[in-house]
């Protein structure tokens, strides 16, 4: 497993484990050097009533848009090891993969460190980084402000990729493109994957054996910090022996409850 023999158990891992030997996987071992393979020949073949495969089509063509609009070095991608911006980092490499055979160089990255993160978050950013060549700009502290140190230490970049979805809290207005509020420093925020439901996001980090935050593993559906996240009750169960578990974050039946670990 190369970079993730030391990380904690991934869905990839599981889907390996012995027990499981007796079900038939459609298992890649290289999911990052095949990410443009697999997810053009997805975006391909998809019909026009599959809303999952449509919605992949779409996040992929605004990437397409906002590489024709910005250069590499005036995007980043904002990743903080969350579920959303892990498939759309996935995307994001995958679209300037096959824009750019050849590239070499690193893609940016813009990464706010909470004030209480989890170590596991904190291990696979770095993981991320290291797997997908990634150039992180490190900041801490309230986004507003880190935003702010970005525009004054980065001038050059103009856009920033992220991983919202409609159902965020306050984002049901957003668009592929907008600008960050006027009071905010200012940045294009490109939303790609704007209208994937959960279970897409799950659908798409699970069918393309992508690595993620081992957290979603013990029953977080949603990431924030240390002081303000748990696992999500819904997911809770009492195993054979007695002991009180958590189900994995994709098993949640109810998309409404993603949220339902924060506080
Ligand atoms: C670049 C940027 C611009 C923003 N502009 C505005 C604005 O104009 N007005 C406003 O009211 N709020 C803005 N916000 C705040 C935003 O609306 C959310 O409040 C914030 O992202 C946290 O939401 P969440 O906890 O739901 O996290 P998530 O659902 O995880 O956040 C959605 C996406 O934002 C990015 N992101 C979130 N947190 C981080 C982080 N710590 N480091 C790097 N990327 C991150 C990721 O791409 C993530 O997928 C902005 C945030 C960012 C990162």
């Amino acid at each position: 497993m190369g970079v993730y023999e030391n990380c904690e158990q991934t869905y990839s891992d599981k889907e390996l484990a012995p027990q499981h030997t007796e079900s038939i996987v459609n298992y890649d071992s290289q999911p990052i050097v095949n990410a443009a393979d697999r997810v053009y020949k997805l975006v391909e073949s998809c019909s026009s009533d599959d809303v999952y495969g449509n919605n992949v089509q779409k996040a992929v063509s605004v990437l397409e848009e906002c590489l024709q609009k910005y250069s590499l070095d005036e995007i980043c991608i904002g990743f903080n090891g969350g579920k959303d911006c892990t498939a759309l980092l996935h995307l994001y490499h995958a679209v300037v993969k096959r824009k750019y055979p050849g590239h070499q160089g690193k893609l940016k990255a813009l990464y706010i460190k909470s004030k209480l993160p989890f170590p596991e978050v904190e291990k696979f950013t770095q993981i991320s980084r290291d797997k997908y060549h990634l150039e992180m700009l490190h900041f801490e502290g309230r986004i507003k402000d880190s935003l702010g140190q970005l525009k004054a230490n980065h001038p050059s970049i103009k856009a920033v990729i992220m991983g919202t979805r409609l159902t965020d809290p306050y984002s049901s207005h957003l668009e592929a493109f907008s600008m960050t509020d006027a009071d905010w420093p200012q940045f294009m925020r490109v939303n790609p994957v704007l209208h994937w439901s959960y279970g897409h996001v799950w659908k798409f980090l699970r069918d393309l054996c992508l690595p993620y935050c081992s957290l979603y593993d013990r029953g977080y559906t949603s990431l924030g910090s240390m002081n303000n996240t748990h696992p999500n009750p819904l997911l809770q169960y009492v195993d054979e022996h007695g002991v009180l578990k958590y189900r994995p974050a994709y098993t949640l039946s109810d998309p409404t409850k993603e949220r339902d670990g924060r506080n």
